[in-house]
């Protein structure tokens, strides 16, 4: 089997997953999967599509500017350039973004912060943090329409192989070195979020959380 064609398997599954938790709304999501390290190419979903569907167009394999590595009539995603600044700065070796409802209200809640934090969660061991009462932070920029200015702006917070950015009102972009570590990564980060909103909404009601 070739690599192109095990990565692709690869992605396709991790897309598969993050379906079934409806995580693809109105067409909203992109992914991405590297496949040779030089030249950087990387298999990333077409722009425009169903995600929720499984089809042979699902991806194409694109260059390190983000530009499509072989003839074809498929569009890179439209948000290429994102996985472009991580995959040429980090080891990353796989980059997943998603629109949910949550990601969306936690960008909106703590916009004027700048970042939103979280403690006090088992669930925080999945970043490969172990203390006790540990926190995790992530950074939280303004949505700009003009993807080169985005992708700019994002890149100042790409500082390792494993990472995550919300983009407000627009949704979050996660990367690990493998797909495994992006999914979990990103499962990890949409639990806190799903509840940090169930906890605001139980506080209001007056009930007896956090
Ligand atoms: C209706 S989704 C909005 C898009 O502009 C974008 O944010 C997105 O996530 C999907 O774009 P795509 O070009 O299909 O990768
Ligand atoms: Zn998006």
């Amino acid at each position: 089997m070739s690599i192109v064609v095990k990565k692709w398997n690869e992605l396709a599954e991790v897309k598969a997953e993050l379906a079934a938790r409806d995580w693809f709304f109105a067409t909203s999501g992109n992914l991405s999967i590297k496949v040779t390290d030089d030249p950087l190419t990387f298999l990333v979903t077409a722009s425009g599509k169903d995600k929720r569907k499984q089809t042979d167009e699902d991806f194409l394999l694109v260059d390190a500017a983000g530009r499509p590595a072989e003839k074809t009539h498929l569009k890179p995603s439209a948000e290429t350039l994102l996985h472009v600044e991580i995959y040429n700065r980090t080891n990353a070796g796989c980059v997943l973004h998603v629109h949910t409802v949550d990601n969306n209200l936690i960008s909106e809640l703590y916009a004027q912060n700048g970042e939103a934090v979280f403690s006090g969660q088992e669930i925080i061991k999945a970043f490969g943090i172990w203390e006790e009462n540990a926190e995790v932070r992530i950074p939280i920029i303004d949505n700009d329409a003009d993807i080169p200015t985005l992708a700019q702006q994002f890149s100042t917070y790409i500082h390792g192989d494993a990472g995550a950015v919300l983009i407000q009102n627009h949704g979050i972009t996660v990367w690990g070195r493998t797909a495994f570590e992006a999914k979990k990564h990103l499962e990890a980060w949409e639990f806190l979020f799903r509840w940090q909103v169930k906890r605001l909404l139980l506080q209001r009601a007056g009930l007896p959380v956090g």
